[in-house]
């Protein structure tokens, strides 16, 4: 009997993650999916032809549960599940902050829980999942995991204290990346570009540097120096990054990231 598993809360990353899982070949009769808005379990139904259900039916009938609301949403949705979860059900949250504890206490005693940090560019299977099992979590729990997350990127077992640092590199990390994009496509129209051009120039050099920073095996300072030649234009920027102090404004970023994380770990803030 094939396993069954339920998205519940098919948002950006609930809808990334069915996309996902239906590329890597699971079929659409192995998954369901619930939604808070019609409209949307409309549009969700018509875009995979996978069932939507509610909640409750998704609790009684998949064997896996990946949970993908909000964190400030995950307490009410428990209450509403718990009542009904058989305790043999892994249930995956993919919830910053929100720590394993918290699942065990609401639902039914046993019920093995797995945190699962994933990231957006799990859309183009290039993702990243972090993974940590809680305390009725088994091997086979969380290597039922890895066979959902692996197929739309990489996985990391983490233990579930680095999880807030996780969220803070890798859950939010694509967006920094965006950012930094964005801001550099700005400076190329300062710099008389075309804004199409510009993009396409940035792009391609996050690319390139992404895979080599992959592929090379070499250090980031290494990648660095080979291209910044002595007196030339490379180094002048560096400068104006470093008077601009944009090393000490990255980690005071993921440190408020990570901080934040923290702060959802009740799931009511
Ligand atoms: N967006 C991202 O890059 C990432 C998000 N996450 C986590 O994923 C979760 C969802 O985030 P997003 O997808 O960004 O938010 P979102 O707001 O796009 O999606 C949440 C979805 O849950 C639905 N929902 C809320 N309560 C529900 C309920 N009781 N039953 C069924 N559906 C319900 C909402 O209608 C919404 O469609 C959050 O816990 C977030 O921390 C984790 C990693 C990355
Ligand atoms: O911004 C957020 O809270 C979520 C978690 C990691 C990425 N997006």
């Amino acid at each position: 009997m094939p396993q069954k598993v339920a998205v519940l809360g098919t948002g950006k990353i609930g809808e990334a993650l069915l996309s996902g899982m239906i590329r890597a070949g699971w079929s659409t009769a192995d998954l369901l999916i619930t939604a808070r808005r019609p409209e949307r379990a409309e549009a969700l139904h018509a875009r995979y032809g996978v069932e939507v259900v509610s909640n409750i039916e998704a609790a009684k009938n998949a064997d896996t549960l990946i949970l993908a609301v909000k964190p400030q949403d995950m307490t009410t949705l428990l209450e509403e599940l718990a009542p009904h979860l058989p305790a043999d059900r892994l249930v995956i949250s993919a919830a910053a902050g929100v720590p394993t504890a918290l699942f065990e206490e609401r639902l039914p005693a046993g019920t093995p829980v797995v945190r699962v940090m994933p990231n957006t560019p799990v859309l183009v299977d290039e993702g990243m999942s972090v993974i940590s099992g809680g305390s009725h979590a088994t091997e086979e729990h969380l290597l039922r995991t890895e066979e959902i997350f692996k197929p739309v990127g990489k996985t990391l077992r983490v233990p579930e204290t680095q999880q807030d640092a996780a969220t803070a590199l890798s859950g939010s990390g694509p967006a920094y990346f965006y950012f930094l994009v964005e801001a550099m496509t700005d400076a190329g129209i300062l710099l008389g570009l075309p804004r199409d051009k510009a993009h396409d120039l940035i792009v391609q050099a996050a690319i390139g540097a992404a895979v080599m920073l992959r592929d090379s095996g070499e250090h980031p300072v290494k990648l660095r120096e080979a291209v910044t030649s002595p007196a030339g234009t490379t180094i002048s920027a560096i400068r104006e990054l470093e008077r601009h102090g944009v090393r000490a404004a990255l980690i005071a970023a993921l440190e408020a990231a990570r901080d934040r994380s923290r702060e959802l770990a009740s799931g009511h803030a």
